[in-house]
């Protein structure tokens, strides 16, 4: 295969991020499209716009167009708009703040209403961001998969902070919504790994005539 044939896209998928201000969707949207993460809040106002490229199983080229909605767009007359044509549409809730999540219901009228007209629904995925305050969390885990098993949803959860989990909602989606199957390995390798030295401490406090000890690594995926 020529080296243009081979980044060709096969596919161009448009993903829109909504949910409440400060749930977390620049931050995964650029976690994911720039590998960034900034703690400083700064209000998105109507759209952001990133493209990413990935390959799915079958060597199928995917570009994937991520609009990422300001959370004070619900009730404004633009969101209709930037829905239209969506194939995927993520609803972002942050696990610590019980309200992100109740007024996924509010956006998902919209979501409905807009597409209620094409005939077919996007792919919805309901995405609980910021898994790195796990001992904040006020949304219960049942309460998440009841919500997502009820509107048709596929479930997710993610740290925007930590990048934990980020590239496998993005690839998981975009495999669902074009029917294909990822395999074990593929899901694995989207897994976020994290390496960490292990630190011999016995053999530091050997004598300095000893030869200092190597340090070992390894390799743990946080799933
Ligand atoms: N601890 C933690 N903080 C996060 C995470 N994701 C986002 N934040 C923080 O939450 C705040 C809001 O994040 P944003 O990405 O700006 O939120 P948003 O949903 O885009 O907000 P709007 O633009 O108002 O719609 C920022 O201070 C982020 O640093 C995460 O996974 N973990």
């Amino acid at each position: 295969m020529s080296d243009s044939e081979d980044e060709s896209i096969d596919k161009q998928l448009k993903i829109v991020i909504i949910g409440d201000g400060a749930s977390g969707k620049t931050s995964l949207t650029t976690r994911y499209a720039q590998e960034q993460f900034g703690k400083q809040y700064k209000q998105t106002v109507g759209i952001d716009f990133f493209l990413r490229r990935i390959v799915l199983p079958g060597n199928v080229n995917v570009a994937l167009q991520v609009w990422d909605i300001g959370g004070q767009t619900l009730g404004g007359g633009m969101l209709d708009k930037y829905l239209y044509g969506a194939h995927g549409v993520l609803l972002v809730y942050d696990i610590t703040n019980y309200s992100s999540f109740e007024n996924l219901e509010d956006w998902l009228v919209v979501v409905r209403r807009v597409f209620e007209n094409e005939g077919k629904m996007p792919h919805r995925a309901l995405v609980g961001n910021k898994v790195d305050l796990e001992h904040m969390r006020t949304v219960k885990l049942d309460k998440h998969q009841k919500f997502a098993q009820e509107n048709g949803m596929s479930s997710h959860f993610v740290s925007a902070k930590t990048g934990d989990s980020v590239n496998l909602c993005f690839q998981k989606i975009a495999a669902e919504i074009l029917g294909i199957t990822l395999t074990k390995p593929e899901l694995e390798q989207h897994q976020r790994v994290v390496k960490a030295d292990i630190i011999n401490y016995q053999a530091k406090e050997q004598t300095s005539k000893q030869p200092p000890p190597q340090p070992k690594s390894s390799l743990c995926a946080i799933q």
